[in-house]
């Protein structure tokens, strides 16, 4: 399969992230998402100290991975935290280039003015050539403008995230048109209704809110959805996938990253790091469509 770029100063046909995720769920039968967090002080001892380590890590997790996965979530924090972005580059093509059917979801969390936000979108598109990136809309639609102009590629909305303190402000009461409601459903209204003019949109719920999971389901229809929360942070994966899926059993990257790339810390066996990942990879997305 031939994936053919485009950006905002060329114009070039390209396959958009919707068609290159659908192709993905269907060709892996996988809705599982597996995520990036490369933290070198959970690397084998053999790897530790290469200049390479996160682009060598990495890679291994990919080969080892790819096909077991709809998509790959690169958290760009543990790169830029130890100034290794030229390795986040260098993954980035590498998947392009070795496994162009997948696409790269960047978890960068973006959120700033529009010229500013102009920057990001360019930082996620052009110099990492991310097919979807993650966006967080407290700045509101000018601040998530940027993204949507690159029309090819996806733009994932923070909805209802999976961490405790996501309540402080997600569940607060909003007074919008249709009525009461909490701040995570009228994010999901809005970015279904008004923002997803050019169908590219997709939004962040965590596994460990499968009652607001569902409830994001029925308001958005078939929109994608980046579902993170099970592994380390022990969402349960059968009330995800009834919560999170489409009337076909679909529409979930259901992201699991520490639980796949540290398997082999988590288990003795005799297995070298990418087995262990593959191991819990292939049965993470067995465990999910089991439910679908
Ligand atoms: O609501 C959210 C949004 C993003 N994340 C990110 O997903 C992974 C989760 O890692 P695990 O090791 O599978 O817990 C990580 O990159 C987070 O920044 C999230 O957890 N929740």
């Amino acid at each position: 399969m031939c994936i053919i770029r485009s950006c905002a100063v060329t114009t070039v046909t390209a396959v958009s992230f919707i068609d290159k995720l659908s192709s993905a769920w269907d060709v892996n039968n996988s809705q599982l998402c597996v995520g990036l967090d490369p933290d070198v002080a959970k690397f084998p001892l053999h790897l530790q100290n290469q200049p390479d380590a996160i682009f060598s890590f990495c890679k291994a997790i990919i080969d080892a991975t790819a096909d077991t996965a709809c998509a790959f979530k690169p958290q760009i924090a543990y790169f830029a935290a130890l100034r290794a972005e030229d390795q986040l580059e260098a993954i980035c093509a590498y998947i392009h280039e070795k496994y162009p059917a997948i696409p790269i979801i960047l978890d960068a969390k973006r959120g700033d003015i529009g010229a500013t936000a102009e920057q990001y979108a360019r930082e996620a598109f052009e110099r990492y050539n991310a097919d979807a990136v993650t966006v967080n809309p407290y700045m509101g639609f000018d601040s998530v403008a940027p993204y949507l102009e690159w029309k090819d590629r996806g733009v994932i909305v923070l909805c209802r995230t999976s961490n405790p303190g996501g309540s402080d402000l997600q569940f607060l009461t909003v007074d919008a048109e249709g009525g009461n409601k909490p701040l995570y459903q009228h994010v999901a209204k809005l970015v279904a209704d008004k923002w997803n003019t050019n169908g590219q949109c997709g939004l962040v719920v965590g596994a460990t809110f499968p009652h607001e999971l569902a409830q994001v389901r029925s308001i958005i229809g078939e929109m994608p959805l980046l579902i993170p929360g099970i592994g380390a942070q022990g969402g349960d994966v059968e009330a995800t996938v009834h919560a999170g899926k489409t009337a076909q059993g679909t529409g979930m990257m259901i992201s699991s990253s520490r639980a796949i790339l540290y398997a082999k810390v988590n288990d003795a066996a005799g297995e070298d790091f990418a087995s262990a990942a593959r191991r819990v990879a292939l049965e993470t997305r067995d465990t999910i469509n089991q439910f679908r």
